[in-house]
């Protein structure tokens, strides 16, 4: 249990002011700038903005629009916190990928400027959460800039979501899945979360409905999101990733899917995937590393194959990694400092390296099995 100097740790929740989501919300916009009393907002555009929504902002008088570079970088924050300067920007209004809202995250708080965050996909938790992650211009992680206050107002426009590759969902489904389980141990062992307290039952409670969710509307959202089609289930998986998700993360805590998924990430063939689909398979060795039932993995395994998220280490690219490629990403997994530490049991590269392998066993097998290709294992002689 952590504590600070007077006694066990206080435990704190935190959420945006207000969250809005529905076919067209984007054009809430202005109602919620005036409900900030902003007349001069700093528009922070992802350059897919322009394709997708550039109409619906053209209404909006007395704003500065200015266009994002792609990295959430030093160098980003200071230009676009200079252009803010500049306008005399009472307001700050992020629109498009995590990146773009982790920008205006870090332009807007330190400034005192209220911010309003428009997500144009469900692919993470970056929408409501206090805290931005930097990178350097050549794309690694830099540092994590956390704030103390959340976004004023998070704007969930579904017909825009729904209009981006499905892949986003689905990625955003692998993130939201690590949620609970996170929570879940962070809760056990009062770890401190990214909101300087230990888990309240709300945002396990929360976490919990996430999962929930997850597991009823994820194939049905995927299909329907994939014919253009808003359903109550497509409506329910992105307020699942971006809204209980992320106040799940962050207020419930994050453990050992989080940092096994920072390990693989130093392997160059993970790269190529989304972050939620490497944290799915982080998902998956967390629940071996921590001896899980069988019916509760295979249940994550079975959602992950049916909405097409990754299982095995080929999912990943990895087919060809080594053991000691593997043994690299185990020991970055539990490097200090690491959300693994949460977890309510001593861990070790050793026996991250064996969650991953026995991961990489089950998740196959189940796949093999529902491809109808699994024979009976050979006995070793
Ligand atoms: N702050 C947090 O709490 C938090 C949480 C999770 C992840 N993150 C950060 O979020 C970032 C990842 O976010 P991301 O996956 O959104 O990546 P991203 O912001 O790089 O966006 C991915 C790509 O999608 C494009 N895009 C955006 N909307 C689109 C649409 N509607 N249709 C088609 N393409 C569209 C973008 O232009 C970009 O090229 C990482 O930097 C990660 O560290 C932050
Ligand atoms: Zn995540």
């Amino acid at each position: 249990m952590q504590s600070d100097a007077s006694g066990p740790l206080a435990t704190v929740f935190a959420a945006p002011g207000r969250y809005i989501q529905g076919r067209g919300a984007i054009g809430r916009l202005g109602e919620v700038l005036e409900q900030l009393k902003s007349e001069k907002p700093l528009i922070l555009r992802d350059p897919i903005v322009e394709k997708i929504m550039g109409e619906a902002l053209e209404g909006l008088s007395g704003a500065t629009h200015v266009g994002f570079n792609g990295e959430c970088s030093p160098g980003e924050i200071d230009r676009v916190a200079g252009e803010a300067r500049e306008a005399g920007a009472d307001a700050i209004v992020g629109i498009g990928g995590g990146k773009t809202l982790d920008t205006a995250k870090a332009v807007a708080h330190p400034a005192g400027l209220p911010l309003v965050s428009v997500p144009t996909i469900a692919s993470t938790d970056a929408p409501t959460s206090a805290v931005s992650v930097v990178y350097t211009e050549e794309g690694e992680v830099l540092e994590y800039r956390l704030f103390g206050r959340n976004p004023d107002a998070v704007i969930v426009d579904t017909e825009v979501i729904v209009g981006a590759p499905v892949r986003f969902l689905v990625a955003g489904m692998g993130d939201g899945l690590s949620t609970y389980f996170e929570a879940d141990a962070s809760s056990r062992t009062r770890a401190k979360t990214l909101v300087a307290g230990a888990p309240t039952q709300a945002a396990l409670a929360i976490a919990r409905l996430c999962y929930d969710t997850l597991l009823e509307h994820g194939l049905a959202a995927r299909l329907a999101a994939e014919r253009g089609a808003i359903t109550p289930s497509v409506e329910k998986i992105i307020e699942a990733n971006t809204l209980l998700s992320g106040l799940g993360f962050e207020s419930g805590g994050l453990a050992a899917a989080h940092s096994i998924h920072n390990g693989l990430t130093v392997l160059e063939e993970t790269h190529q995937f989304w972050h939620g689909e490497k944290v799915a398979f982080g998902v998956i060795a967390m629940l071996m590393l921590e001896d899980r039932p069988f019916d509760v993995v295979a249940e994550v395994v079975d959602f992950c194959l049916e909405v097409g998220l990754p299982v095995a280490l080929d999912d990943l690219g990895l087919e060809n990694a080594s053991d000691e490629d593997l043994r690299r990403a185990a020991e970055v997994a539990c490097a200090e400092g690491e959300t693994i530490y949460n977890e309510p049991f001593d861990v070790y590269p050793r026996t991250v390296l064996d969650a991953i392998l026995a991961a990489d066993a089950f998740g196959r097998q189940r796949r093999a099995v529902l491809t109808g290709e699994a024979e009976l294992p050979a006995v070793a002689g």
